[in-house]
C-alpha cells in the first residue's frame, strides 16, 4: 500500500464515524445558514503572485512541525501579512488537524479558506462548506476519474473553488478534463514523500492558459517565490516555512512583496 493509500484508508474510517454522528441533511442545513462562499478564484487571478498560507502541525514526511495551540491566531497573522487564502489541514491522524481548527480560523479571518484534506466523497465537500471553507483540495492521484469529475462539479455547485492537485502531465490532463479552474503542482511526491524542485518547471507548461497555477510544497522564502513566479506560478502554497517562523506575519509579507514585484511581470510566461 502506498503512503497515499494508507492516509486515505485512515481518512475513510474517521469519516465513517463522523457520518454516524452528523447526517448529510444536517450539514446541508448548517451550510444554508452560512453566508455564501467567498470567491477564491477571483482572489488568485490577480497579476501578483498570491500566497496561500497553511496551518499545519505535522506531516508524515516531516513529523512534528509546530504546536499551534491557537490556529486562528496564526491565521490572523497570515492575513495581516497579506496572504490571499488560508489553508487549514483538517486531516487528524498524520497532520494533527481537525474541523474545529477550520471553525476557529473561519471565526477570525475574512479571506478565503481552503480545507486541506484527503477528500474522496461528496459528504466531505458538504462538511467543508458547513464549516465555512471556500475552497477544497482534490488530489487527482487519490481519485478515480469519475469521482474526480463529480467532486469538482459538486465543489463548484456549492459556490466553492477546487484546488486540483497534480504531480505530472497525465494528471494535468485528468484535472483539465474534470473542469479544474485552479491546478496545484505538488513538488512532494505522495508515494516517496520526497520534494523534487524541478516538478513545477516540468509540469506547469502542460497546464492550459486561463487556469490558475499554484506551486505547492518546499517553498522556503521569498527567493523561492520569485523562482516559481518566473516559471509561471500564479500562487504559492506554503506550510512548513511559515509555521516554523517566529514571525509568520513578516514571513508572509516578504513572500507577498516578492510576488508583487513589478519586474516579475516582464519575465513571467
Ligand atoms: O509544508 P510545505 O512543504 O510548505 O507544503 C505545503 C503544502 O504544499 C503541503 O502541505 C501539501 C500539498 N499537498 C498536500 C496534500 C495533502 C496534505 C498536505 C499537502
Amino acid at each position: 500500500m502506498s503512503v497515499l493509500d494508507g492516509i486515505v484508508a485512515g481518512v475513510r474510517s474517521d469519516l465513517a464515524a463522523r457520518e454516524m454522528a452528523t447526517s448529510m441533511d444536517e450539514l446541508k442545513a448548517r451550510a444554508a445558514r452560512l453566508p455564501s462562499a467567498i470567491d477564491a478564484l477571483q482572489k488568485l487571478q490577480t497579476p501578483e503572485v498570491s500566497v496561500i498560507a497553511e496551518v499545519k502541525r505535522s506531516s508524515p514526511s516531516r513529523g512534528a512541525l509546530a504546536e499551534i495551540t491557537d490556529p486562528a491566531a496564526l491565521a490572523t497573522e497570515y492575513e495581516a501579512g497579506g496572504a490571499s487564502v488560508i489553508s487549514v489541514l483538517t486531516e487528524e491522524r498524520r497532520f494533527g488537524g481537525s474541523l474545529s481548527d477550520l471553525d476557529d480560523v473561519r471565526g477570525k479571518v475574512d479571506i478565503p479558506i481552503l480545507r486541506k484534506d484527503f477528500i474522496v466523497t461528496p459528504y466531505q465537500v458538504w462538511e467543508a462548506r458547513a464549516h465555512g471553507a471556500d475552497m477544497v483540495l482534490l488530489i487527482v492521484a487519490a481519485l478515480e476519474q469519475m469521482a474526480l469529475e463529480s467532486l469538482v462539479e459538486r465543489v463548484h455547485s456549492l459556490g466553492m473553488c477546487a484546488l486540483v492537485e497534480v504531480h505530472d502531465e497525465t494528471e494535468v490532463a485528468r484535472a483539465v478534463a474534470a473542469g479544474a479552474r485552479v491546478i496545484g503542482v505538488n513538488a512532494r511526491n505522495l508515494k516517496t514523500l520526497e520534494v523534487d524542485r524541478g516538478t513545477f518547471a516540468r509540469v506547469a507548461p502542460h497546464i492550459p492558459d486561463g487556469i490558475v497555477k499554484v506551486a505547492e510544497s518546499g517553498i522556503r522564502d521569498s527567493h523561492d517565490v520569485v523562482e516559481y513566479a518566473r516559471m509561471g506560478a500564479d500562487a504559492v502554497l506554503v506550510g512548513e516555512a511559515l509555521v516554523k517562523d517566529k514571525d509568520p506575519r513578516t514571513a508572509v509579507a516578504e513572500m507577498v512583496a516578492a510576488g508583487a514585484h513589478p519586474a516579475l511581470r516582464a519575465v513571467r510566461p
